[in-house]
């Protein structure tokens, strides 16, 4: 699917196409647990068939919202740390919203498939590759973590490829596709066991049944 991504629309970031925000526990990955506000937004190009955020792949459907009215809810709320996911966040220029969210003292996650040029300041970026539309360059050594998921045994081999790509820094994880996540486990407990360099993470808030 083709996302046109209009700058002048979108007044070079100071409007991003907003989904919803809100305010949580971050459910995955090394942040997992921490108390978080959650910035969605519109878009996405990429079309994973097993994708849980299907509802943001079309950006129409979201219009430019201004960035001062999310970062006002969010530092009106008790959130420390900021996650901006999507959809694919990394098709806008993220450096308004992210440097105003910085200036407030707020630490800020970016969940993103890597797929798209960078933009913005960060303090954790989770690179999550995605074989149909695989990370640029530039993703892998931006990445603080890489969350590679797994649908079948054939993505341990996927994963290592990823794996390879970025900094000895970059903590590994394995994230089981939520409608195989049982079947699929017992595989992944024994790949983690076997290359310790890789963790599990699970989608804990789907167990919390949060957003
Ligand atoms: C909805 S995506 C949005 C950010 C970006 N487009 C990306 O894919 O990284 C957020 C995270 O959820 C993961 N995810 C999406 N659907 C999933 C599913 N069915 N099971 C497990 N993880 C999933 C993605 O791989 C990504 O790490
Ligand atoms: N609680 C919670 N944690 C998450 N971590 C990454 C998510 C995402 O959709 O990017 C997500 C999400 O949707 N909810
Ligand atoms: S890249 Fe992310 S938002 Fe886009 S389809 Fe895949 S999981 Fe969904
Ligand atoms: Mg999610």
């Amino acid at each position: 699917m083709a996302v046109t991504v209009d700058s002048e629309l979108l007044d070079g970031g100071r409007l991003l196409p907003l989904v919803e925000d809100f305010y949580t526990i971050q459910g995955e990955g090394f942040h997992a647990g921490k108390p978080a506000y959650f910035i969605r937004l519109g878009g996405c190009d990429v079309g994973c068939r097993w994708c849980d955020a299907k509802y943001t792949w079309n950006p129409k459907l979201y219009p430019p919202t201004d960035v001062r009215t999310v970062i006002d809810r969010a530092t009106a709320c008790p959130a420390q740390a900021i996650v901006i996911t999507g959809g694919e966040p990394l098709l806008y220029p993220l450096d308004v919203l992210t440097r105003a969210l910085r200036a407030k003292g707020l630490e800020i996650f970016l969940e993103t498939s890597g797929s798209h040029p960078f933009s913005g300041v960060f303090d954790w970026v989770c690179l999550s590759p995605k074989r149909q539309q695989p990370p640029l360059e530039e993703a892998y050594g931006r990445a603080d973590e890489l969350k590679v998921i797994v649908e079948s045994e054939a993505d341990f081999e996927w994963a290592e490829r990823n794996a390879a790509r970025v900094s000895a820094k970059c903590r590994l994880y394995l994230q089981p596709e939520w409608s195989v996540a049982e079947r699929m486990m017992p595989a992944m407990v024994e790949y983690a066991k076997a290359n310790p360099r890789w963790n599990i993470s699970i989608q804990t808030h789907k167990y919390m049944h949060i957003p």
